[in-house]
């Protein structure tokens, strides 16, 4: 059974480009099932949108209500100790977040000190692009209703009020995007370690583009996609009380699932890999860099 994360607790065999690649084919499944979750509410626009409820400006919080939900849930997963692991990372500003309650866990130093963090990126194509498109189908269904009712014009578009549960499903696929995107780093440091003298020049002139060539592997991503169309479509299916697969309307866009991943999650997780091999010689001395220069893949 693979797993969608690392149990770094475990330790156990040195990491491995296969077993990383494990874990980014697992949160596959944990992003289309939560994406599924929240397309059954509408878009719910207030959700995104700083200072449209009172109750927030009345205690001073001037963010949106998906901000203060981030806000509250990180405040307390960081007392949990959960952004002491190096594949979890707060939405809300670090500054903003309360010290660990709990001893941090002696973790195995994987990955180079580094912070990369493509979060208020990965926030803003989520409320922006993802979630317009991802609740079309129910927000189209909301307006007919409404209609069917008699409440037309912009009342009748877009809002359904369930600013919990959609709020908390967000959340959901906010985090395993962003657990997706920043196993960048690992697959960034797993490249690196099998042949940094590929990578050291381009390190230290430093050149993006060079870096983003090498890293990138055209086959992995084609085999990807294809194999996300499928997964979408078979998860998107209704079942008969039998298990037998329905037809009918899918549960999600399929479309909207590849291009997230096409047009969003493989380009951000690239620049994370190069970010984070910008930063992966800083504190070296010239001859630890020589020392990995001879070194041999
Ligand atoms: C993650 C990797 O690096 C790059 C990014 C990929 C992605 O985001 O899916 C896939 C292949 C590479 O272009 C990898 O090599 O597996």
């Amino acid at each position: 059974m693979s797993h969608t994360h690392f149990n770094f607790t475990l330790g156990g065999s040195p990491l491995s480009l296969e077993k990383v690649r494990g874990i980014l084919v697992r949160l596959e499944d944990t992003i289309i099932f939560s994406l599924i979750e929240r397309a059954q509410f509408a878009h719910n626009p207030r959700l995104y949108q700083k200072g449209a409820f009172d109750e927030l400006k009345a205690i001073g919080f001037e963010g949106s209500m998906l901000d203060w939900f981030l806000h509250e849930t990180e405040a307390f997963h960081a007392k949990a100790r959960r952004f002491t692991s190096p594949d979890e990372y707060p939405f809300t500003p670090r500054s903003s977040l309360p010290e660990p309650l709990l001893k941090a866990i002696p973790y195995p130093q994987v990955l180079y000190p580094n912070n990369v963090n493509a979060n208020p990126t990965i926030l803003s194509f989520y409320t922006r692009s993802i979630v317009p498109r991802i609740t079309r189908q129910a927000t189209l269904k909301l307006a007919t209703q409404k209609r069917a009712a008699g409440i037309v014009g912009d009342e009748e578009y877009e809002d359904d009020g369930n600013y919990g549960s959609a709020g908390v499903l967000d959340m959901e696929v906010l985090q395993a995007v962003s657990k997706r995107v920043h196993y960048g780093k690992f697959v960034s440091e797993v490249k690196f370690t099998e042949d940094p003298a590929a990578f050291i020049p381009h390190i230290l002139k430093p050149n993006r583009e060079a870096l983003g060539d090498l890293i990138t592997k055209p086959e992995v991503e084609k085999r990807l996609l294809q194999r996300l169309r499928k997964k979408a479509l078979v998860y998107a299916q209704d079942f008969a009380p039998d298990g037998e697969p329905q037809g009918g309307e899918a549960k999600i866009d399929v479309d909207g699932v590849v291009e997230l991943y096409e047009n969003y999650i493989i380009p951000l997780t690239k620049e994370v890999e190069v970010d984070y091999l910008l930063v992966r010689l800083e504190g070296l001395s010239q001859k630890e860099i020589d020392d990995l220069l001879t070194q041999k893949p």
